[in-house]
This record gives structure tokens, sequence and C-alpha cells, in this order.
């Protein structure tokens, strides 16, 4: 990984610059007050060389001069920071919206959501705070070095041979630097991680463990961050302290007053004073670049990690302009003609170093019908529907809507055709109204209520303390799974695409919920085209089209009893399905004696 934050930094550059310029015209302004200083006393000392009081004034004028620079300064800094936060959220947003969602998926929301808080966080504080620093460590010393050079060069001899010494010892501490700091902060980041994992899999966890081992995975980590840091102590602490004695005022001091006194450059009190003044801080000003080091190196994995995310190819569009695609209809309208869905010789593999996970589809799934995809686990019912809905492009074949292929229509359009009900229901932040509502926010109460009526979700909506402006999402209420997945029907009706495609709808029903469950999908399914992901064989008996895939092949096609009667895979897969529905916990069968 590069470790330069400086090409990320680019659309707030010219701010920056400014920033770091009038950082560092404060800290020449700072060297010149200490001269001036140094002049009023020298007129003090050496009699006929005139009052002290312009020198004094003039040093009162550049010391406010510099603080209010050096102000100015961190407030245009933290303006540049506040600037590039929000446009890199902003851009990695957008074109984290144009990635295809299979991709989305692999990458993990955790760590998108990580890159773009904390890694833009990371970012914001490198330029707030560092920019003004860096720009002061670097203009301090070389301003410095230039007054002694011109007072004598034998005081900037000496003051620079005490910083090359300190900055030599540094140089040894530092050996193997680079490789020290990436190992520390991904040591940091595997503790970070390790606390994540175990905070999010604590419910899990416990129920194993009662938290005894719970915190294996998370002391591992910790461990191994403090071997980090002992390693580095050791390799370093010996020289770093040498370094940081040579680079603190005394040395250079001490060198100042040697030379003055031997060479005879301290013959001239005036220039010796000011040279004493300005040079005994030129080594320590050298210090906090030192220090930077270490938060330029996390500003560069920061930076690096938001461009992986923004060198991600976003999911390919059609060009603007008007699309052949396929009309969606007046809303309410049944089914238009023309909309069957085409498997072309369809294959997909998630990666081009994996085995394909459905190879050679061919199927057409006609307008208006009921189309059930079974198999065993793993077999890629999953996949197809995510195919359906562009999670992921086809790697061999193509996906036809009306005679389209999926990948010629502009995103919007597929989405005003095709709609999803997942078995993982999310809600949003924001009233129960609201979450039935996305995708239709103009949508009047009256057809939200009507959609969750329908999706029988209706009653249960009215039980709770606020009714539809109950704030719903991980700060709301609390709904079972069922209920949940009800609000994502009413939500689906209400949006009334012609074609759905629904992923395990019924996967966190509990039997009270069922019968309610079914109910809205069934006013959902009415006259659509409906391709249904299903593990619960009962729930789709009455599709008017079931197939059955095996290892991402179709195998079987047919209606229920007419695969009961082919006496193969699917009807083995009932048998499965009905001797577990059968079963009991404790291993009786229904109607058997306990
Ligand atoms: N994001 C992914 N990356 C890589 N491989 C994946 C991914 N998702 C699924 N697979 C693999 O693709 C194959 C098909 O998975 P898929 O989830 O489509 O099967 P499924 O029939 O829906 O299974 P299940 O009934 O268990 O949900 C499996 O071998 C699975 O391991």
């Amino acid at each position: 990984m590069s470790a330069a934050p400086w090409p990320i930094l680019a659309p707030v550059r010219g701010r920056i610059g400014v920033a770091m310029a009038l950082s560092g015209l404060s800290a020449v302004l700072a060297l010149a007050a200490l001269v001036l200083i140094a002049a009023a006393v020298a007129r003090l000392l050496i009699a006929g060389t005139g009052g002290p009081w312009l020198p004094v004034g003039l040093a009162a004028g550049c010391t406010v001069a510099a603080i209010g620079l050096r102000l100015a300064a961190f407030g245009q800094s933290h303006r540049a920071a506040f600037r590039l936060e929000l446009l890199l959220r902003r851009r990695l947003a957008a074109h984290v919206a144009t990635l295809p969602m299979g991709r989305v998926q692999r990458i993990g929301p955790a760590a998108i959501a990580k890159v773009m808080q904390d890694d833009v966080k990371a970012l914001h504080v490198f330029v707030a705070d560092a920019t003004p620093l860096y720009a002061r460590a670097v203009v301090m010393p070389a301003a410095t070095a230039v007054a002694l050079v011109v007072l004598d060069w034998r005081f900037a001899a000496a003051a620079l041979a005490v910083a090359a010494a300190g900055i030599a010892v540094m140089a040894v501490a530092m050996r193997d630097g680079g490789a020290l700091i990436r190992a520390y902060h991904a040591a940091r980041e595997r503790v970070s991680a390790a606390v994540i994992e175990f905070v999010q899999a604590m419910p899990v966890v416990r129920t194993f463990d009662a938290g005894h081992d719970s915190f294996g995975r998370y002391q591992r980590a910790l461990d191994a961050y403090l071997a980090m840091l002992v390693l580095w102590y050791r390799r370093s602490a010996l020289a770093a302290r040498a370094s940081l004695a040579i680079l603190a005022p005394l040395p250079t001091l001490a060198a100042l007053l040697a030379v003055g006194l031997w060479t005879g450059a301290g013959d001239d009190q005036g220039r010796w004073l000011a040279a004493l003044l300005t040079g005994t801080g030129m080594a320590e000003a050298m210090m906090p670049a030192m220090a930077l080091r270490d938060m330029v190196a996390r500003a560069g994995l920061a930076a690096a990690r938001i461009a992986e995310i923004v060198a991600e190819p976003p999911m390919a569009v059609p060009e603007p302009g008007p699309t052949p695609g396929p009309d969606p209809g007046p809303a309410g309208q049944a089914v238009p003609q023309g909309l069957d869905l085409c498997f072309q010789t369809v294959g997909f593999r998630y990666a081009a170093d994996e085995p394909p996970v459905i190879e050679d589809l061919s199927v057409t799934i006609p307008a208006g019908s009921v189309t059930a995809l079974v198999g065993p686990s793993g077999a890629g019912k999953s996949t197809i529907a995510a195919l359906l809905c562009r999670f992921h492009d086809v790697t061999a074949g193509r996906i036809t809507i009306g005679g389209v292929d999926l990948r010629d229509l502009p995103p919007e359009r597929l989405a005003e055709l095709v709609g999803f009900v997942f078995q993982d229901s999310f809600l949003f932040a924001g009233s129960i109204a609201d979450n039935i509502r996305l995708g239709r926010p103009d949508a009047p109460m009256t057809a939200v209520i009507d959609a969750a009526r329908a999706a029988r979700a209706d009653d249960f909506i009215r039980q709770l303390p606020q009714g539809y402006d109950t704030p719903a999402g991980d700060r709301g209420v609390f709904l079972s799974g069922g209920e949940r997945q009800r609000i994502t029907i009413a939500r689906a009706l209400l949006l009334d695409r012609p074609i759905l495609v629904l992923d395990e709808p019924t996967a966190f029903a509990d039997t009270e919920n069922e019968a309610a469950l079914m109910a809205g999908l069934a006013a959902l399914m009415r006259g659509r085209t409906v391709i249904v992901v299903a593990h619960r064989l009962s729930t789709i008996r009455d599709a008017d089209r079931i197939l059955v895939l095996d290892r991402g092949r179709l195998v079987e096609a047919g209606s229920h009893v007419a695969l009961l009667d082919e006496n193969g895979l699917y009807a083995r897969l009932w048998r499965a399905h009905e001797r577990a529905r059968g079963w009991t916990i404790g291993g009786h069968r229904h109607g058997e004696p306990a």
C-alpha cells in the first residue's frame, strides 16, 4: 500500500497550501521577534547604540503577527479538513452506490463503513492538525539556519553540527521505521476488528461458552499488539532517547557558547546574543517533523484504503439515451405484455479463479407466472435471485426481460420493473410509514395503509405505541422477523412492480406469523411474475412451475405433481421435507405417544 496521503488531498490542495504558507510565515516572524529582542538587549548593554524601544516594539508586533498567522493557518487547515471530509464522504457514497451489490457484499458493509467513517476522519485530523505543524517544523529550522549564517557562519556550523548529530542518532532509532509503523497499525487494526467481532458475536458466543473463552481472539490480538510495542521499544528506545537528548535546547546552547568563547565569534556581543536566542531552539524545532512521520504514515494508509474503494469498477450501465426497454406499464396494471424473463445459456462464477456456481442455465419464465427455485443447499438458488437484481452480472450468456438484456437496461428502469423481498428484511431509521414508503416517498397515507392491510401488517402496526409513526430501525421498536417481513411486503406492494423476486420470504416466520405472512405474500404475488426461492417446499407447491437446481445446473422442471411423478431429486427433497415436518424435538413424530 502506498503511504503517501498527498494525492487524495488534491481537492483542497490550495487551502492546505495557504495554511502551510501562513504557518511557515508565522515561524519566520517568531524568529524575527527573537532577533529583535536580541537587538534590544544589545542596545541596553552596549552604550551609544540607541534606545531599545524600537526593536522591542517591532518584536512585539512580530509576535502578535506570528500568533495571528498561526491561528489563521489552523483556521484554513480546519476548513480544508471539513471540506475534504465532506467531499470524500460524498464521493465514496456516490461511488459505492454505483458498485454491483454483490461486490459491496463481498467487500463487506463493515469494511466500507470503516473506510467512510474512520479513514476519512483520519485524513481530517491529518489535514486539520498536521499540515500547519509540518510547515512550521520545516520552515523554522531552515529560517534559523539562514539567520545564523547571516549572523556568523561559525554559529551556524555549530548549531547545524548538533542538529546533524541528533538526526543521525534519530535515524538509527527509526531504522525499519516504515515497516514497524505498518506492523504497529496492522496490530492495532486487528485489535479493533477483534473487539467488533467480539461485540457482534456476543449473543452466539455467550450461548456456547458463557463468555469464558469469548475473549480468546480479542485477547490474542491484544497480546500481539503488546508484543509489537515491546519489539518497537526494544529496537528504538535507547537511540530515540539519545536523539531527543541531543535535539533538546541545552546541547545547542552549549555549542553556541563554546563557539562564541573559543573562536572569537562572540566578540560582537549583540550578534552572539542573537545567535544564542535564535539558534538554541533550532534542533528542537525539527522534532515535530519526526513525530509527524507517524501521522503521515497513518494518513497514507487511510488514503490508500479510500483509493482502493474508489478504484472498484462501477457496474456497467448503458449509455444515456432512448432505451428499447420494456414498458413497466401503468401502475396497478396486472402484468404488462411481453415481460417474459429469459435465461439464455447463463453461467456465473463469483471470481475468475473460482469454479462456476451457475452453468448453462436456459429457461423462460412467462409473464404472470409463479416460478419456484428449489434445490439442495449451495445449488445456486440465491445466486440466481441476485443475478436477476443485477447484484452481479452473468459471466456467460444473458438474462433478458421482454427481450432486452438486463445490462442494457438503465438501473432505474430495472428498479421500475423488478421488486425484491429478501429473507433479511432491513428497516431504516425512520417511522414505520416511512419504511413502507421507501421508493415512493410521496405515496399518500391512504396508499400506505392499504398496502399494510394487504400485507396483513395493519393490525400489529396500529397496536404499536405511535402506530404508523412509531420509529423503526436498530434504535426503533422491536419487531419479530415475521412482522418485519410483512412491512417489507407492504413496501413491495406499494411499489407495485410487475416482476417480483422473493428470496426465502418465509425464512423468519414463526407459526403464529406464518399464516399472516402467507396471506400477505399471496396478495403481493397476485397478477405478477414471481420468482421465489424457498426452502420450505410446502410454501411453493402451488407454483406454476418449479425449477430444481443441483450444483448450479437445472436438473428438473415442472409442477409439484409432475415432479413427484418423476421421482427424481424434487421427489427426494419433498419426502425429506415431509419427514422433517413430522418430527418434533425429542424425536417423536406428530401423533405418536411421547
Ligand atoms: N458472495 C459469494 N462469494 C463466493 N461464493 C459464493 C458467494 N455466495 C454464494 N457463493 C457460493 O455459490 C454457491 C451457490 O450459493 P447460493 O447461496 O446461491 O446457494 P443456495 O442454493 O441459495 O443455497 P442455500 O439454500 O444454502 O441458501 C455456493 O457454493 C456458495 O458457497
